[in-house]
């Protein structure tokens, strides 16, 4: 990324798009600060490449099971991205482990949304886990992405307060509520070359050109 062209984004998906469809409204009302140049779906007939598409932007679809294993796939993915030249390769509801390979060459320019406070509940069916848990708080994180599976450093979180009579379902509306504020942001912090991750031992990650800071010092407020 040159200091006169904007943040070449590709944005890679699995289903409703509505994080990609936050992106793209931020996009077009000129505050996203990058430019969504493809979406790739590794489902056919993701809603997310409908948004794609009807937005103008380039809308793909590489299914993970046409291929034998993993590797292969991640491969010919690594290769599809690559023909975009990304400067920020963004997980948007992205259902596919990827291989250390693959996470290696994105190092630092690849991030990922979770829904929930890393470190609690890595992995899937997180808003059912937090209620059962009988956590007080749930929410979703912004990190980079490494090998180990929502395990790369904290970029930005999120909290809402789990109610009693909340749902995993009731739980993920108001949490998505708040991904679909954060998300954008924290993808203008990157556009604006104002994210640098410590690729050091400390797995940290420095905003604003601040000290790097552990995920749990950078909360934002729920709108
Ligand atoms: N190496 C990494 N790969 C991925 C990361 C990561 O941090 N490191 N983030 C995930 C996103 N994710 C949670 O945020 C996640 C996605 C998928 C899975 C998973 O178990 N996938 C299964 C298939 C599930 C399905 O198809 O419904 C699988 O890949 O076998 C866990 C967590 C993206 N990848
Ligand atoms: N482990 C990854 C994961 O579960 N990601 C979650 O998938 C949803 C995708 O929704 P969307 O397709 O409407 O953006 C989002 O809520 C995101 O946090």
């Amino acid at each position: 990324m040159d200091t006169t062209s904007q943040a070449r984004i590709v944005v890679l998906i699995s289903g409703s798009g509505s994080n990609l469809q936050a992106m793209i409204d931020c996009q077009q009302s000129g505050e996203l600060g990058g430019d969504i140049v493809a979406v790739i779906s590794n489902r056919p007939g993701a809603k997310g490449l409908e948004r794609a598409t009807k937005a103008g932007i380039e809308a793909q679809c590489l299914d993970h099971k046409a291929f034998a294993d993993r590797e292969s796939f991640d491969q010919a993915l690594q290769a599809q991205i690559d023909q975009f030249q990304p400067d920020l390769v963004v997980l948007a509801g992205f259902m596919r482990i990827l291989t250390p390979t693959f996470t290696e060459h994105y190092l630092g320019r690849m991030i990922n949304i979770h829904p929930s406070l890393l470190p609690k509940h890595q992995g899937l069916n997180t808003h059912q886990r937090a209620i059962d848990a009988g956590d007080a708080q749930h929410g979703a994180t912004v990190h980079f992405v490494t090998a180990e599976l929502d395990g790369g450093p904290g970029i930005v979180q999120v909290a809402v307060d789990i109610e009693a009579k909340d749902t995993s379902e009731t739980l993920a509306q108001r949490v998505q509520y708040q991904e679909h504020y954060m998300f954008p942001l924290a993808v203008q912090w990157f556009c604006q070359g104002r994210l640098r991750l410590h690729k050091d031992g400390n797995n940290h990650v420095s905003l604003f050109d601040g000290e790097p800071l552990p995920v749990s010092g950078r909360l934002i407020k729920a709108r």
